[in-house]
């Protein structure tokens, strides 16, 4: 049996269950069920029940991994998270077996078995159960996003993107993918709707000039003026393609795009692993490279942070030493 093979069929499982959730929520979305957090981003009901139902699946089967989570219960808790409780409470138990079902405390605490801090030995998942919220609101990309770590490096990784074509030539085609990689047996992406799994890498681009960049399309998470002289410095022509998430990781891990640039807006802020280790995983094993902006690998030991790393550089590992020189060139590191 190949390594990885049991926690590479829950995560799926649990993945998947949670981005039906995503996807039922955003059709019956209202206003109450949207908070604003303390460092004023978004998280709503479908964030706190994605988690909830993969912490219940990884604690039914690995009931002694720690999970690294980006939410936690406190907002659902008391008088004022009653209504969100009461949500949260049946849209998770809409989508566990009869066995699996909990009570609002339960509930809270599977939400609460994400709050590892994380560190350099033994194995834990890191789970962002919506990566790019403001995407799901808008109805634009967003991906639920599993990763397990094991002293530090990121053996699995699987993302959830509901609302990705299946198929990057057939934009108003099928949505919902699952992308799936274990470190050294490859990236391959599969629908929702089968189990039949392709396995999916980089477009074959030589040249900088030829290839295509992608961004977030918030400004605030990473700098659209930067990115636009770094693209011109590497005579690259053709329109950044924005899009919310991780879906990045995964658009140009199957070619639809070649570049992913990440590029601090502020001194201050340090990347979370869970915006980060599922799609690092797939890029390496689609055939690419991820570093940061110094060049550096991302350091997933030290916790919930990237805090030794600043900025995200993702490309095929042909270009990568060329966007990075680009990149250092424009920022004059
Ligand atoms: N100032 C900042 N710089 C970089 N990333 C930021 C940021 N503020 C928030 N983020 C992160 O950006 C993620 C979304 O990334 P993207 O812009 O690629 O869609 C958010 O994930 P969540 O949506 O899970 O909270 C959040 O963790
Ligand atoms: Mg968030
Ligand atoms: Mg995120
Ligand atoms: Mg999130």
């Amino acid at each position: 049996m190949l390594a990885l093979a049991h926690e590479r069929a829950v995560a799926i499982q649990a993945v998947l269950q949670a981005s039906k959730v995503c996807q039922s929520v955003f059709q019956h979305l209202v206003a109450n069920e949207t908070l604003t957090k303390n460092d004023k981003s978004p998280v709503t009901v479908a964030d706190f029940s994605a988690q909830a139902i993969v912490n219940t699946y990884l604690e039914k089967a690995f009931p002694n991994d720690a999970i690294i989570g980006e939410e936690d219960s406190q907002d659902l808790r008391g008088d004022t998270g009653k209504v969100l409780r009461e949500k949260v409470h049946s849209l998770t138990n809409g989508v566990l077996s009869a066995s699996q079902q909990l009570s609002e405390d339960q509930i809270l605490k599977a939400i609460d078995r994400g709050n590892y801090a994380g560190g350099a030995t033994g194995r834990h998942w890191a789970l962002d159960p919506i990566d790019g919220t403001k995407g799901f609101l808008r109805g634009g990309q967003y991906a639920v996003c599993l990763a397990l770590i094991i002293d530090g490096v990121v053996e699995l990784g699987v993302m959830g993107t509901p609302n990705l074509p299946i198929d990057a030539s057939k934009p108003d085609g099928e949505r919902g993918s699952l992308f799936v990689a274990v470190r050294g047996q490859g990236a391959f992406q599969r629908p929702f709707s089968s189990e039949k799994e392709v396995p999916i890498h980089f477009a074959d681009v030589s040249s900088t000039k030829d290839a295509t960049f992608c961004e977030s399309v918030e400004a605030g998470h990473s700098s659209h003026s930067d990115a636009a002289q770094i693209a011109s410095e590497l005579e690259i022509t053709r329109p950044a393609v924005r899009m919310d998430s991780q879906a990045k990781y995964c658009s140009i891990s199957r070619g639809d795009a070649d570049i992913y640039l990440r590029l601090p807006v502020s001194d201050t802020y340090v990347e979370k692993i869970w915006d980060h280790a599922s799609g690092n995983v797939l890029v390496t094993e689609a055939g690419g490279k991820v570093t940061d902006i110094h060049g550096n690998l991302l350091d997933f030991s030290i916790g919930r942070t990237l805090a030794k790393n600043k900025g995200v550089i993702a490309s095929s590992s042909r270009l990568h030493d060329s966007v990075l020189k680009a990149v250092q060139k424009v920022l004059k590191l």
